[in-house]
């Protein structure tokens, strides 16, 4: 594997077509990312402790069921090559948003300036993270906010194949609609693919302009089997 490979894999996909699911429903799916043999390394290395910072059971928190691991710095090279080839992707995306909003788009140019904004502003912790759900796991409708320092796109790959390896766990968005009812969508990540979403909110046209909606994003239950997946954060955390 080598950064030529990510990099060209990421450039594969169809980014005008991304941009305009992130506009419409704050998630769009991604080409495939990682091929099924890096997706089962990244498997393996979810049982190797040293790899990791922390293990969260997502019951112990009510943050739905299962577990997830904070991923130590330096990353998995794959997990590195991901980041760092996906945010000038997403970078011209967040600005025509945060412009949108009226907001000044603080973002700069590449990935590792950013993180080290992040770092002096206090957010230094590793965010990448590997996920692990069984039969009768789930993961409750969240934002993945971690400080004042936000980037507003993140990545999700599925690491399993949904209908072989697991039934169930959709990927889903949930829309705060103002003076309405909420407005669900759900995505069926396939294998080694990579989904774009809102970490948490999206830009809404409306009669008097534009205005930010909140979305938070989720795991419905897995009815069989184990799904994995890899959560990629762009900001770090406090
Ligand atoms: O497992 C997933 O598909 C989503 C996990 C998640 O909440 C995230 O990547 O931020
Ligand atoms: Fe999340």
């Amino acid at each position: 594997m080598s950064a030529v490979d990510i990099g060209a894999r990421v450039a594969e996909a169809d980014w005008d077509a991304v941009e305009d699911g992130l506009d419409a429903v704050g998630g769009a799916v991604l080409p495939q990312l990682l091929t099924a043999a890096e997706c089962a390394g990244l498997r393996m290395l979810y049982r190797d402790d040293d790899r990791f910072r922390s293990t969260i059971d997502m019951a112990r928190y009510r943050f739905g069921s299962g577990e997830y691991r904070y991923l130590s710095r330096p990353y998995p090279e794959v997990v590195e090559e991901l980041k760092q080839a996906l945010y000038p992707r997403l970078l011209p995306i967040v600005r025509n948003w945060w412009t949108r909003l009226g907001r000044a788009p603080e973002w700069p140019d590449s990935l590792d300036e950013w993180l080290d904004r992040c770092h002096l502003a206090g957010q230094t912790r590793s965010t990448a993270i590997l996920l692990r759900y069984g039969a009768g796991d789930w993961n409750a409708l969240h934002r993945d906010l971690y400080g004042d320092m936000v980037f507003p796109l993140q990545v999700v790959v599925n690491l399993s194949e949904p209908g072989a390896d697991h039934t169930g766990g959709e990927f889903l968005l949930v829309e705060q609609r103002a003076r309405a009812q909420s407005r669900g969508t759900s995505f069926t990540v396939p294998h080694g693919h990579g989904l774009a979403f809102t970490t948490s909110e999206r830009p809404v046209a409306s009669a008097r302009g534009w205005s930010a909606a909140p979305v938070r994003h989720g795991v419905s239950t897995v009815h069989s089997g184990e799904r994995f997946s890899l959560g990629l954060v762009f900001h770090d955390a406090a």
